[in-house]
């Protein structure tokens, strides 16, 4: 059976009520890590970059580069080279795109650079249709061909690609990305409005600067790009990730245990912070870059909604819905960015939550505990939620089908054993 097979019946199964103690340290983010590694196709000069965390997504990115002939070296752990002076082909096929939605973030810079770029359609995922409409059209509208044949998007800029003013009918996070990519290397000036504001847009745009991009306007709604004929290697170092980071701090607060959350990025939480700050979690500075997390014996309840950045991120919604459990009141939790991201709802009421779900809102109502069960990792932050759950539920907790697990969080039964926790990882047939 090949490796992949065999993940998707892998299993975790995790004891709760464990003591936990010591350091957790926060990796490289994954969705600063996936641009960054897309990047590297605009240059033929020699790209590094360090920090990039040990995922499976991570791993789906460098096929696609190798697939298309860029050279990928291991340089040191979790350094990389890339060096894009050969390429032999401009597709993305199905079986790559279909395991990581973000491989879309290919099609701009192959399009800009090579004039052609053929990428499979990525199609919906658990937590949405979530189409890339709006990435097209912006690519229409700077001069590309773009057709839709056998499954696969089919771009054709022969010519090159003309900067545009491109106004997002929506705030996308990808897609500005695809778009400030294309646009680095397109003819004139492109505006791009209503742009999205996330940190990992920002260090992208740090990155292509660096590479000789002439950008303005990055962390606000309107980013400026004036074209360069061509760019050069650099040296980059990924941010950490604020939802691996926000993914412990509730953890720590459920399982109030003395855990120091290393790399914890202060700077990028700022409203999370506030919200498990009325929730009656503080996140202290202890260092540097350096936090624990005190909590008050009752928590509050609180009302979320999710939105765009420097809002609540959705992608700690379901984290935060498991701590929401616990507080001494009703809470709602409202999912404004996808229409489908309360799979793990069912889940945690298996593990004895009282969560109903009206529309686009949950109702958390209060819990004392949660015991044990076999729940399903729906997706990848639903997976987050069913371990966190786990480690404080009573007995024994398994988690089924951890392959999304594994998308997003690096190691994460390794770090969570060397502060206590007992986990492990089995095969179960499915
Ligand atoms: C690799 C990566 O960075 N993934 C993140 C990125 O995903 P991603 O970039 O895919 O998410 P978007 O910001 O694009 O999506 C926001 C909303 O816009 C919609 N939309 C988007 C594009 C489009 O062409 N048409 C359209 O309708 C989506 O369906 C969704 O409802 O931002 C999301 C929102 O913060 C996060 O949850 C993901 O973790
Ligand atoms: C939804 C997520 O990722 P992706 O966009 O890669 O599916 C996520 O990181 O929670």
């Amino acid at each position: 059976m090949i490796k992949e097979e065999i993940k998707l019946k892998e299993a975790l199964i995790v004891e709760g009520g464990c003591r936990l103690e010591g350091v957790l340290e926060v990796s490289g983010a994954k969705n600063a890590a996936l641009p960054n590694m897309a990047a590297t196709i605009l240059t033929d000069e020699e790209v590094i970059i360090e920090n990039l965390p040990n995922l499976l997504d991570i791993q789906t990115m460098e096929k696609l580069l190798t697939n298309i002939g860029v050279a990928v070296n291991h340089i040191k752990d979790k350094t990389y080279s890339f060096k894009a002076n050969n390429i032999t082909s401009l597709t993305a096929p199905y079986d790559l795109v279909s395991k990581m939605r973000a491989s879309i973030l290919i099609l701009g810079p192959m399009l800009t650079r090579f004039g052609y770029a053929e990428v499979a359609l990525p199609g919906g995922c658990s937590i949405g249709t979530r189409p890339v409409d709006l990435h097209l059209k912006a690519l229409e509208k700077m001069g590309a061909e773009i057709t839709l044949e056998h499954g696969y998007i089919k771009a054709y800029a022969p010519r090159g690609l003309k900067g545009a003013h491109i106004f997002f009918d929506k705030i996308t996070v990808t897609g500005t990305e695809n778009i400030m990519m294309a646009a680095v290397l397109a003819e004139g000036k492109t505006i791009i409005e209503n742009a999205a504001l996330e940190p990992e847009v920002v260090d992208l745009a740090v990155m292509l600067k660096k590479m000789g991009a002439n950008i303005k306007g990055e962390g606000t709604h309107r980013i400026e790009i004036e074209g360069v004929k061509s760019l050069k290697g650099t040296y980059h170092t990924v941010i950490p990730d604020r939802i691996e980071a926000g993914t412990f701090a509730v953890l720590s607060a459920l399982t109030d245990g003395k855990i120091i959350i290393k790399n914890y990025p202060s700077y990028y939480l700022e409203y999370v912070d506030e919200i498990l700050e009325k929730i009656g979690v503080s996140v202290v500075k202890i260092s540097d870059n350096e936090v624990v997390i005190k909590r008050k014996d009752t928590l509050k309840p609180v009302n979320i909604e999710t939105k765009e950045y420097p809002l609540f991120p959705t992608d700690l919604q379901a984290q935060f819905m498991t701590l929401l459990c616990f507080a001494d009141g009703v809470s709602e939790i409202t999912e404004n960015i996808f229409e489908n991201r309360f799979m793990h709802v069912p889940e945690l009421n298996r593990l004895g939550a009282n969560i109903d779900i009206k529309g686009k809102t949950a109702i958390v109502k209060p819990v004392k505990k949660f015991s044990g069960a076999h729940v399903k990792a729906t997706d990848l932050r639903a997976s987050a939620a069913m371990v966190i759950a786990g480690l404080v539920a009573e007995g024994e907790t398994t988690i089924h089908s951890i392959y999304h697990l594994d998308r997003g969080y690096e190691h994460i039964d390794e770090k969570l054993k060397s502060i206590g926790a007992k986990i492990r990882r089995e095969v179960i047939e499915e």
